[in-house]
């Protein structure tokens, strides 16, 4: 049978397993398997050369009875209608992990920012703000950066929306420049969560960080701060890609070098001669490997070729349910991108409670906060997965559902 690459279908399969789990009945699922909204906008653009071009953009809104709904906002040419589904569905997990009173979202655009002008991505991001603005607002549903999009797209996305609302709303997006309400340590926030797990799997493993072995495939927000921590904790980075090709060095790659050439795509292997696959970066002979790009990368086709000890996934949804069975199977200890990327998201919490209050916090007490909430949700999934002899991935559904659906419960929705 062919394998189930639907991000949307294999991800309800995995929550109705941890509902299961957890004693739940049907109704429950029935509520959780997918969004309870699902809005579908087309923004037109009148584009550089003067020609009207109208793309199509989603915000899917999964559940929220915890609070108001939180997540990403994607442009990339692939994003659909079921990705933004499952994105929106790991977002609420993502929350639950690590504990903040939200429920999940995510929203995307259809298109190749890549290929478009500074002025052509403003419009496209005033107008998708336009398009979205009744369903979402800092006590409904609070969106952030996500891929190819930055802090530069959230300071339009904010200004539009201040605009529309009563001016000035730095609580209606996260992931915004330092002058306009952003918080200190949000753009590093998602590589300094993956950096806790891949120091926690490293001690479960016996691992010393101190010159283990490091792939990353994807060197853009998550990726190459990701790529900079290990290497400033003594890991050898001996592999990066980016959507073109990667780099490998087994002498380990200069780091600052690549971080001061990468471009804001997070690309930068263009401007090498002898780049190698993103295929074979997954397969490179390394203690840890880090999916911090795409999604469905590691499937039951290569998952039996991953040389890496641990895998720690930065990016959503990297690894498929067979290649997570494989993983595990063979004693790989896999870090579900529920928990290893929901730094991210931490610091947008933290952002927003600062935007609501007015006062700010210093970087130390962000990294503080941060790292507290991260070692208590790594243990809290570790242990679950010891004790129930079950994969870290289901172990992270079954705590990261738990909250949603007891506050669906208590409300009397199901
Ligand atoms: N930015 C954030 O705060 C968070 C990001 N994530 C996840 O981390 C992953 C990466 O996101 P960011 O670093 O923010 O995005 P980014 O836009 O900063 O960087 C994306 C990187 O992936 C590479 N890439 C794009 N398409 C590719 C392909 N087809 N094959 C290989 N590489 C490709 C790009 O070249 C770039 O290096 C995504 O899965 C995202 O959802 C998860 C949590 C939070
Ligand atoms: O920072 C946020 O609110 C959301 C980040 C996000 O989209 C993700 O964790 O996938």
């Amino acid at each position: 049978m062919a394998e189930n690459l639907n991000l949307f279908t294999s991800t309800q399969a995995v929550i109705q397993d941890a509902l299961n789990k957890l004693g739940y009945d049907e109704g429950m699922f029935e509520l959780l398997k997918e969004p309870l909204r699902m809005l579908e906008v087309r923004i037109p653009i009148k584009m550089d050369d003067g020609k009207v071009k109208v793309y199509t953009g989603y915000r899917a809104q999964h559940n929220d009875a915890v609070g108001p709904t939180k997540g990403g906002v994607r442009f990339h040419p692939e994003v659909s209608e079921d990705e933004m589904k499952a994105l929106s569905m790991w977002m609420t997990l993502k929350c639950g992990i690590v504990d903040l009173p939200y429920g999940g979202a995510k929203g995307g655009i259809i298109c190749d920012p890549r290929q478009m002008s500074m002025a052509e991505i403003e419009k496209l991001s005033r107008g998708y703000v336009r398009a979205i603005s009744q369903f979402v607002g800092p006590t409904k549903d609070i969106p952030a950066p996500d891929v190819f999009t930055n802090s530069q797209i959230m300071a339009w996305m904010m200004d539009e929306y201040s605009r529309m609302d009563e001016f000035n709303s730095p609580g209606f997006i996260t992931g915004k420049p330092i002058v306009l309400g952003g918080s200190q340590g949000r753009e590093r926030a998602t590589a300094q969560g993956v950096t806790i797990c891949v120091e926690e799997a490293a001690k479960k493993r016996g691992i010393e960080m101190n010159g283990a072995r490091i792939v990353i495939q994807g060197f853009g927000n998550a990726g190459s701060f990701l790529a900079k921590f290990m290497s400033d904790a003594g890991a050898k980075v001996i592999g990066i890609s980016d959507a073109y090709g990667a780099l490998h060095d087994p002498d380990g790659l200069d780091i600052d070098y690549l971080l001061d050439r990468r471009d804001s795509f997070g690309t930068v292997t263009t401007l090498f001669e002898n780049t190698i696959s993103n295929q074979e970066l997954l397969e490179l002979d390394c203690d840890i490997l880090v999916p911090a790009a795409i999604e469905n990368q590691i499937t039951a086709e290569n998952a039996h070729k991953i040389k890496a000890s641990i895998v720690v996934e930065a990016a959503n949804g990297p690894t498929t349910t067979e290649a997570t069975k494989i993983l595990t199977d063979r004693g790989i200890l896999l870090v579900p991108d529920v928990l290893a990327s929901a730094g991210g998201v931490t610091v947008s919490y933290f952002e927003w409670v600062q935007n609501n209050q007015g006062y700010y916090w210093t970087e130390e007490e962000v990294n503080d906060k941060l790292y507290k909430k991260m070692i208590t949700a790594f243990d809290n999934v570790y242990t679950v997965a010891t004790t129930r002899n079950i994969n870290m991935r289901l172990a992270a559904y079954m705590v990261g559902v738990r909250k949603t659906a007891e506050a669906a419960r208590f409300r009397g929705w199901v």
